[in-house]
């Protein structure tokens, strides 16, 4: 593609473009947006969970109409060319995209084929593959995974997989749908980085969607905020949407940024409840190993009723493997876990799913029913719900989560975030005993992840156990415990506090302060974050 040089030159004109996933004119999803991107700018793009971000994404990439359903009104232009008149895939390689769950992009088993299908794609010579993906998978930290199956990384190993394929494309323009979402903090920070490094080098157009901007704040030039009701409500330079604007982030419910918030902590937002001393899970011993790597070595931890007790480590560490066999889907190679000091092996499938809630990191790998609806009323049903108590309980579940417009809506055709809430919702329907939550609070705007927050709060306060798997330092610090896993082995176990405490095992586990400790403390002085 021939380009000027000069900072305006447009590389993707929105003309008027209306979208909708039924008809056009009833209730588009967005409706007449215009806007211009750049070359070499980056762009943030906001709004509220379901507003219609990730839609665009795949408009403007041109996946529309080929591989989303729906109707379209106005002009898309890519270099002054309508995108309708693009060969078939050949605007995939001058938009490249990293979508919000990476699993839907893979097409091929293994690390290496995923990525010398996207050079090969590329025509580039067969010698020159193998070097190109060491170098690449050297610069999203995954070096060495060339042989690994896709399917059997981690979540955030799968993300950095993603991001390797759409910077081996090497395209003029990048979208990037979440992209840290399933990233450790560190690993989120160094992708950031990568990111600007590359962008500056090729004078890339950047679009990011984003719920929490604050990582990006060095990169970013200019901010769209699309509204609930379809409407560009923003488009503006950062520093002024986030100060003289940011009521329209409030209003929206989108999160701003803490160096311009003046809401409190989330640990502040809770009143503090002591959880009682009783156990109600406790593991012992235990190991777990996948093929021939060891996953988990020696652990032991306990978590008592009306605890939360969060889990943190970085990618690969063994979070979502301990969740799983806590939850009882995998069995111990050594070690006994127990519910109420009775091995999991000794329950009825039946009773400890009652006692027990487990929510998987992929909120897809969950969902087994056609609608909403049916979804959160599965578990009532094979509990012996009686229909009205059913119907009414899954009506507050909806209202609660803001999934009640979506009640016959197939579970896989949500946004993310609402996916995300789907899957929370449908462990709730009874009181169980214990709660397990892998990445509860991803892809969810500033109200919604209140909001869930507040709902898990009040089960804490009743007396359930709760234990999440998370990323977000800001959560970890509203727990009352937090469990550092550093290659499969508890490195630390205690309150929150005494943890920002230690320096040398948070940069040895890739994790960061919370927000209100970065605000008053230069990271830097603590350990020298990204390298
Ligand atoms: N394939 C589909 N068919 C029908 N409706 C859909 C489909 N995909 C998404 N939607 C609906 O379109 C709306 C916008 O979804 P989209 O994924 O674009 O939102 P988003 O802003 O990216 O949200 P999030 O922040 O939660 O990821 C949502 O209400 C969603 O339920
Ligand atoms: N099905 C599987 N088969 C083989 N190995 C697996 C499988 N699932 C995960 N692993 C490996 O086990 C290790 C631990 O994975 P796990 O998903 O528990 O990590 P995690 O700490 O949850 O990571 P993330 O933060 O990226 O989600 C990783 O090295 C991963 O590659």
């Amino acid at each position: 593609m021939k380009v000027l040089e000069g900072r305006q030159q447009p590389i993707l004109e929105v003309r008027d473009f209306s979208f909708s996933y039924g008809e056009i004119d009833e209730q588009p999803l967005f409706d007449g947006l215009r806007f211009t991107l750049n070359r070499n700018d980056v762009t943030l793009l906001m709004g509220a969970s379901g507003a219609g971000k990730s839609s665009l994404a795949l408009c403007l990439n041109g996946l529309y109409p080929e591989a989303i359903e729906g109707t379209a009104s106005g002009d898309i232009l890519f270099y002054g060319k309508n995108i309708s008149e693009f060969e078939r895939g050949e605007l995939t390689q001058e938009i490249g995209i990293v979508f919000q769950d990476p699993e839907s992009q893979f097409c091929m088993m293994t690390v290496e084929d995923e990525l010398a299908f996207t050079l090969e794609n590329r025509k580039i010579p067969a010698p020159a593959i193998r070097g190109r993906i060491k170098a690449v998978l050297k610069a999203v930290g995954m070096e060495g995974f060339e042989n690994n199956k896709i399917h059997e990384l981690s979540g955030g190993q799968k993300q950095k997989v993603a991001l390797a394929a759409v910077l081996l494309l090497e395209p003029e323009m990048l979208i990037l749908d979440e992209p840290t979402a399933n990233l450790d903090p560190v690993s989120s920070l160094e992708f950031i980085k990568l990111v600007g490094k590359i962008q500056k080098e090729r004078q890339l157009s950047v679009l990011i969607i984003e719920h929490q901007a604050d990582d990006w704040l060095d990169l970013i030039s200019r901010v769209l905020v699309i509204g609930r009701d379809g409407q560009l409500l923003a488009d503006d330079r950062p520093e002024r949407l986030f100060t003289e604007k940011k009521q329209i982030l409030e209003q929206e419910g989108i999160f701003l940024p803490d160096a311009y918030s003046d809401s409190p902590a989330f640990r502040e937002k809770w009143a503090r409840i002591v959880p009682s001393e009783k156990n109600v899970l406790s593991v012992r011993g235990l190991s777990f190993s996948r093929r021939k790597q060891e996953v988990l070595k020696n652990v032991s931890m306990n978590v008592c009723g009306g605890e939360l007790v969060v889990i943190v480590g970085e990618n690969g560490a063994g979070k979502s493997t301990l969740l799983q066999l806590m939850a009882g889907l995998l069995d111990p190679c050594a070690g006994t876990i127990s519910l109420f000091d009775r091995p999991l092996g000794t329950w009825q499938e039946k009773d400890l799913r009652k006692r027990m809630g487990f929510v998987f990191q992929n909120p897809e790998h969950q969902f087994i029913t056609d609608t909403v609806y049916e979804e959160l009323t599965f578990g009532m049903k094979l509990n012996g719900y009686a229909d009205e108590g059913m119907e009414s309980a899954a009506d507050h579940l909806m209202e609660q989560f803001h999934l009640k417009a979506y009640r016959n809506n197939n579970p896989f055709a949500l946004s993310g975030g609402q996916k995300r809430r789907l899957s929370v919702a449908t462990v709730l329907e009874e009181t169980p005993d214990i709660l397990l939550f892998d990445e509860p609070t991803f892809g969810q705007d500033a109200a919604t992840t209140l909001e869930l927050m507040d709902y898990v709060m009040a089960l804490k306060a009743k007396g359930i156990a709760i234990v999440f798997v998370t990323h977000d330092m800001d959560i970890v610090d509203a727990a009352d415990r937090v469990v550092v896993l550093k290659q499969g082995k508890v490195a630390f176990s205690d309150r929150p506090a005494s943890l920002w405490k230690e320096g040398e095992l948070l940069q040895a586990a890739r994790l960061r302060l919370p927000a209100r400790l970065r605000k008053s403390v230069e990271e830097g002085e603590l350990y020298d974050l990204i390298h």
